[in-house]
């Protein structure tokens, strides 16, 4: 769909720099937040903060794992749909991640630029408020997402493993992984999900009933498509059809980003004991929050 060529640069240079790092020097910290050292610096954060972001940005905000890449795609394919140009990726499309001088470059690109970011909600840029951006924040249940990003570290080969999904699952409660906790994420986000210009997904929902989420997107975005547009881009949104185009889209990163794409394979892998503390974890921190909510956690996390 979009010229991929530099997407997959990154992707390779990050991969390239993840071979020679244990897991012990995988995370520096800045503004309390750990991040991975092969795809983040300092300099890029300290630049990130005269970022001008554009009022006609699309930002993709989430936690990694909760499908970002899914959103990603579909984001681009309506940007097709509506002006039948391709989205092209001069950078890696992942704010934060790059070299420091990626901003200065991104004043030259075409709108809509399309953001994704991990970052937390108080970490983003202010200019992306002042100037009204639109931003999707997309959310994925916490069980299942542990478990991804537990399969991306121990699958991809050139990635730091950890030993266990024990060990994986108690650094994940401490919000000892990249981009730090889950639950904090959460928390920073849940006051701004009705915020004007910000709309909430949920991943699940996009699973159940892919075209309508889709529709509600193109609303949002203001983006003008037809019923018939709508079941192009779904149909070629699913799993199935972005797994076998994933060498192409992501390079031999691919197969291993788009795994298994379902719900509830938190249920191969959680113990008893470890249900127990994220149910407990989820109790305290976001069961009373309206995100809480929105996350369908009796659903999707229990049972
Ligand atoms: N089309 C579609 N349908 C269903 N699921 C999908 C889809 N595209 C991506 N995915 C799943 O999203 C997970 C990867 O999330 P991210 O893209 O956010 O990863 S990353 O943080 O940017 O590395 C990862 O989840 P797991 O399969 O559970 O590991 C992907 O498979």
């Amino acid at each position: 769909m979009a010229d991929e060529s530099k997407f997959i640069e990154f992707i390779d240079e990050a991969l390239e720099k993840s071979k020679e790092t244990a897991l012990s020097h995988l995370f520096f910290t800045y503004e309390g937040i750990p991040y991975p050292v092969t795809m983040c610096t300092s300099e890029t954060f300290q630049a990130l903060d005269a970022f001008e972001a554009r009022h006609d940005d699309i930002v993709l905000a989430s936690y990694p794992k909760c499908g970002s890449n899914w959103i990603l795609h579909i984001v681009c394919e309506l940007i097709f749909a509506v002006s039948k140009k391709k989205y092209e990726y001069p950078e890696f499309p992942v704010l934060e991640c790059g070299d420091s001088g990626k901003y200065q470059r991104m004043k030259q690109f075409p709108s809509p630029r399309i953001l994704a970011t991990h970052l937390h909600y108080d970490k983003l840029p202010e200019s992306i408020f002042k100037n009204k951006a639109k931003i999707l924040v997309i959310f994925r249940n916490p069980k299942d997402t542990a478990v991804s990003f537990f399969h991306f570290h121990n699958n991809v080969p050139d990635i730091p493993s950890y030993s266990s999904w024990d060990e994986f699952f108690r650094q994940f409660m401490k919000g000892q992984v990249s981009w730090g906790s889950y639950f904090d994420f959460a928390i920073n986000w849940n006051k701004h999900l009705d915020d004007e210009n910000v709309k909430f997904i949920l991943y699940e929902d996009l699973k159940e009933n892919l075209a309508d989420e889709i529709k509600q997107i193109a609303e949002f975005l203001a983006f003008s498509v037809t019923e018939e547009q709508i079941h192009t881009i779904s149909a070629k949104s699913t799993f199935p059809a972005m797994r076998a185009a994933s060498q192409e889209t992501h390079g031999a990163l691919g197969p291993f980003l788009f795994r298994k794409g379902e719900v509830g394979d938190w249920k191969n892998l959680f113990s008893g004991a470890q249900n127990q503390e994220m149910d407990e974890k989820f109790k305290k921190s976001l069961a009373v929050t309206s995100l809480g909510a929105k996350l369908k956690y009796e659903s999707y996390c229990q049972g």
